[in-house]
């Protein structure tokens, strides 16, 4: 039975105040839930969200690393550097990333490799544009990203960590893939790793589904057979919609 995964994905907001007073908001909220509960926050709130959600279920998430173990990479954070704050998760290969910082699927597959390395879950993020969507090319551009970004994995490693599935039309537009689209991307994503790896692997491997997922549509979205979670943006921001969302 895989455990649902809600992640929120603050992307470049909040300060570490608002940050702490989003955590003191949420945390008896979200005490009682059974859905694995995470925050992607900015590099520098990790260390204070870290130390506030101690005694908690909350987990807390980076939004990017870089693969290489140490160097002249200015400006860029370390696995070994995340792990020292204890993270629990990296987001990796984000379209974000992909689009405005170069990210490529080699990229993300060092990262991923890196993360397992350190004992840090990576997210891997897989999606289509609109233009591969329209022409009928979301199969292959998630096949194709979900088999570069996990090469040279063990089924060990493939079982433990997230794949998150967001079109990357449905980022932050408020346009959301219908639940049962979403649901067969992601049974595909499903496919594709039993192919690489095993059916045991497949079926143990938890994909979320991120793309302008919201209270009012999360409900639907979970029910569905093959979507273990959500990796949200825009409404993980206010901590009234982020516990909604958890316990949905
Ligand atoms: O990582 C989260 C996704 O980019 C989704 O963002 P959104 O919920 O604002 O559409």
């Amino acid at each position: 039975m895989r455990k649902p995964i809600i992640a929120g994905n603050w992307k470049m907001h909040k300060t570490i105040a608002e940050a702490l007073e989003f955590v003191e908001k949420i945390k008896a909220e979200v005490a009682g839930t059974d859905v694995e509960t995470v925050i992607c926050a900015p590099f520098t709130q990790l260390k204070d969200i870290k130390q506030a959600v101690k005694d908690t279920n909350i987990k807390v998430g980076a939004q990017n690393m870089h693969y290489e173990e140490k160097g002249a990479f200015t400006g860029e954070i370390s696995a070994a550097m995340l792990k020292e704050l204890m993270v629990d998760y990296v987001i990796i290969g984000h379209s974000e990333r992909r689009q405005y910082f170069n990210e490529t699927d080699e990229t993300v597959n060092k990262k991923v490799k890196k993360a397992l390395a350190y004992d840090i879950t990576p997210i891997m993020c897989v999606g289509e544009s609109l233009e591969e969507r329209e022409a009928e090319k979301t199969k292959e551009i998630v096949k194709d990203q979900t088999m570069k970004g996990l090469e040279g994995l063990t089924n060990e490693q493939v079982s433990s960590l997230v794949i998150a599935y967001e079109p990357i039309w449905a980022i932050g537009t408020g346009k959301t893939a219908s639940s049962q689209d979403a649901n067969e991307v992601i049974a595909y994503i499903r496919e594709v790793v039993k192919d690489m790896y095993s059916e045991e692997v497949s079926e143990e491997v938890r994909i979320q589904y991120g793309g302008s997922v919201k209270p009012s549509n999360v409900e639907e979205i979970m029910n569905e057979s093959d979507i273990d979670g959500a990796l949200v943006g825009g409404a993980s921001l206010e901590a009234s919609d982020f516990t909604a969302l958890v316990n949905f």
